[in-house]
């Protein structure tokens, strides 16, 4: 989508209802707003409205934004980590020079293998503290395959997300509801400590449209339920035992340094987990 197609759609956005009724719609409303503010395009109040609900990012933070074009994003993202920070923009449109030192761009398909090993060698080995997408898919009118499509958007998004994000970073993909929504859904708790479907107030004239938020990437050796014989290391200052599990902390109530205890797993953080005795030996 290129600058002036982005503004275009505002213009062209239908007016909410009403009879007879000319009011601004929220298109209108973010198209002015972004105009003046000297934003790409609407679109970055969507993301200021997400960094605000589900707190995205941090000063100094590497952010990944698949779907770049013709920029939006890529403002927000930039004022937000500030200049210790970087954001690498990817789209196969051209994105037009930015001219922000910690904004660098990639030109090509985040379906393609080639462009996702171009985005790991520029986000380096200690991975990126937040990807987000805003991919979307040139639009048929048929409501089934459009949302198909945006599904498959997504699904690379997540893929990435997977390879780039360390224990505890965050993503947001935007997806049109329907029927597969649910699955992508679970699929993005199960990597992240939970997950939110926002629909920002920017986004309410595109009634499908929503963005999935999978908050604090979990990279742990277990998951609830699963059972583990352990040796109780030490004791916090909270008063719970602390057990390893191939280095993540779990907490266990209830137990004493150097006990054999059977534990099950209760709850998985991205940075520890918790556990119940099962059986004490
Ligand atoms: C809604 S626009 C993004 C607007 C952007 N967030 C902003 O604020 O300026 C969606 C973009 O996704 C891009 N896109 C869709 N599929 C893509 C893919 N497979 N690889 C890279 N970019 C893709 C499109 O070219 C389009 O520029």
């Amino acid at each position: 989508m290129g600058y002036e197609r982005e503004f275009a759609s505002g213009i062209n956005a239908e007016h909410i209802s009403g009879v007879g009724e000319n009011r601004m719609t929220d298109r209108d409303e973010y198209y002015n707003r972004a105009k003046q503010e000297g934003y790409r395009a609407r679109s970055a109040y969507k993301l200021k409205q997400l960094d605000e609900d589900a707190g995205l990012f941090g000063p100094g933070n590497t952010v990944v934004d698949l779907g770049a074009a013709p920029g939006g994003w890529l403002q927000v993202a930039s004022e937000a980590i500030g200049e210790q920070g970087t954001v690498v923009g990817v789209d196969f449109q051209r994105i037009r020079e930015l001219e922000r030192e910690n904004v660098e761009t990639i030109r090509g398909d985040m379906t393609d293998e080639e462009t996702k090993a171009e985005v790991r060698e520029r986000v380096g080995e200690d991975g990126a503290d937040v990807v987000i997408s805003d991919m979307a898919p040139n639009m048929t009118g048929e409501y089934s395959v459009d949302h198909a499509r945006s599904v498959h958007l997504a699904r690379q998004a997540l893929e990435v997300a997977l390879e780039l994000l360390p224990a505890g970073g965050d993503f947001v993909a935007k997806v049109f509801d329907g029927q597969d929504l649910d699955d992508l859904k679970d699929d993005v708790d199960d990597e992240f400590e939970y997950v939110r479907s926002i629909r920002p107030e920017a986004s309410r004239d595109s009634s499908s449209e929503l963005y999935l938020v999978g908050k604090h990437r979990v990279t742990a050796p277990v998951s609830e339920g699963d059972e583990r014989d352990a040796v109780v290391d030490d004791v916090g200052s909270e008063g719970d035992g602390v057990v390893k599990i191939d280095g993540y902390t779990v907490f266990v109530p209830g137990v004493e340094t150097g006990d054999t205890v059977r534990i099950r797993i209760t709850d998985v953080k991205s940075d520890y987990g918790f556990a119940e005795v099962v059986d004490e030996e």
